[in-house]
C-alpha cells in the first residue's frame, strides 16, 4: 500500500477538544451554553445510533443536547409545529432533523421551517444561496469536514483538479461550492457524466459521495491523488455481521492514490464535529458575540 490513510477519527477529537475548550469559554464570560436539538422521526437503527452520537458528543463539548423522538407516522403538521417551538426557544441555538424522513413528511418543507441562522446543517435555501455566492452562512457539515482534511493533507488547493462524484442538495453540491470557493478546478460527475472513469482520472482530488459500496476502483485514480470517501454503505458477510464500506474500493484506490480516508473512520467522525462546530458558530451569532476563529486549523493541526 501506497496512500497516506488520512485519519479523520484524529482530526475530529482535536476539533472536538477544541470547540469544548471554546464552549466553556463562552459559558465562563457570557454565560452562554450553545445548544443542540436533534429530531428524528421513526426507529431506524442506524439513525438511532448516529443520532445517540450526536448528542453524546454534544455534552461532551460542554454543549445542552435536547433529542426529540417522532414515531414514523407523525403528520407533518407536528414536525412543522416542533420546529416553530424550537426556533423561538432561546436554549436551542441549533436545529437538526434527521434524514430521510417517511414519506408524508416533505424534506424540503421541513428544512424551509428551521430559521436559517439555526440551520446547522447548512441545507436551508438561505444558507445554500450564501455558499453559492460568497456570503458567509452555515457551510453543510460533510462537505466542510472534507474540506478540513483536504487542507490537512494538501494545504493551499488553489489551482488543482477537483471531481467530485454525486450531485446531491447534501453532499455533492455544497462540496463543489467549497472547492470553487478554494480556487479548484472543479467538475461534478454523476450518474450520466460519460466517460466517468476518464473523468475521475484527472482528478488531484477526487471527492466520492454516491451510496454505491466500492464504486471507484483503482484505476480511476490518478496516482498521488487524494482521494476523500463520503460513502458509507453496510454490507452484508459471509460471518452475518456486516461491515461498512466506502464508494470507493479501498484497497485497489490505496495502491495508487497519494492519501486517502478510510471507512470508517475517515468522513464520519468529521461530519459530526463539524455539526458542532456549526452549532458553536450559531450560538455565538445569536448572541451578537464574534465567532472564534482558528478552529478549523485544529482540525489539520
Ligand atoms: N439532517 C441530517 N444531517 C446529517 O448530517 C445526517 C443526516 N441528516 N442523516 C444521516 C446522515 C449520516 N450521517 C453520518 C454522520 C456520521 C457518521 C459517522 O461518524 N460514522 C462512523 C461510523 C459509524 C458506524 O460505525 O456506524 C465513521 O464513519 O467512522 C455516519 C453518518 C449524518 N447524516
Amino acid at each position: 500500500m501506497k496512500a497516506e490513510i488520512i485519519d479523520g477519527k484524529q482530526a475530529a477529537e482535536r476539533l472536538r477538544t477544541e470547540i469544548g475548550r471554546q464552549v466553556v469559554r463562552l459559558r465562563e464570560q457570557h454565560l452562554l451554553t450553545p445548544g443542540l436539538a436533534v429530531i428524528l422521526v421513526g426507529e431506524d437503527p442506524a439513525s438511532q445510533v448516529y443520532v445517540r452520537n450526536k448528542a453524546r458528543q454534544a455534552r461532551e463539548a460542554s454543549m445542552a443536547s435536547f433529542e426529540y423522538r417522532l414515531p414514523y407516522s407523525v403528520p407533518q403538521e407536528k414536525v412543522l409545529e416542533l420546529i416553530a417551538r424550537l426556533n423561538d426557544d432561546p436554549a436551542v441555538h441549533g436545529i437538526l432533523v434527521q434524514l430521510p424522513l417517511p414519506p408524508q413528511v416533505d424534506a424540503d418543507r421541513v428544512i424551509n421551517a428551521i430559521r436559517s441562522e439555526k440551520d446547522i446543517d447548512g441545507f436551508h435555501p438561505v444558507n445554500a444561496g450564501a455558499l453559492a455566492t460568497g456570503g458567509d452562512g452555515m457551510v453543510p457539515c460533510t462537505p466542510l469536514g472534507c474540506l478540513m482534511l483536504l487542507k490537512h493533507r494538501l494545504g493551499d488547493l488553489s489551482g488543482l483538479r477537483a471531481v467530485v462524484l454525486g450531485r446531491s442538495n447534501i453532499v455533492g453540491k455544497p462540496m463543489a461550492a467549497l472547492l470553487l470557493r478554494e480556487s479548484c478546478t472543479v467538475t461534478i460527475a454523476h450518474s450520466k457524466t460519460r466517460d466517468l472513469a476518464d473523468e475521475c482520472r484527472r482528478a488531484d482530488i477526487l471527492v466520492a459521495a454516491v451510496g454505491r459500496p466500492r464504486m471507484v476502483p483503482g484505476d480511476w485514480i490518478k496516482p498521488g491523488a487524494t482521494v476523500i470517501d463520503v460513502g458509507i454503505n453496510r454490507i452484508d458477510t459471509p460471518d452475518g455481521k456486516g461491515r461498512l464500506v466506502g464508494d470507493v474500493d479501498f484497497d485497489s484506490a490505496a495502491e495508487v492514490a497519494g492519501a486517502i480516508t478510510p471507512v470508517p473512520g475517515g468522513v464520519g467522525p468529521m461530519t459530526i464535529a463539524c455539526l458542532l462546530l456549526n452549532t458553536l458558530e450559531a450560538a455565538c451569532r445569536q448572541h451578537g458575540l464574534p465567532v472564534p476563529q482558528g478552529l478549523m486549523e485544529a482540525a489539520w493541526g
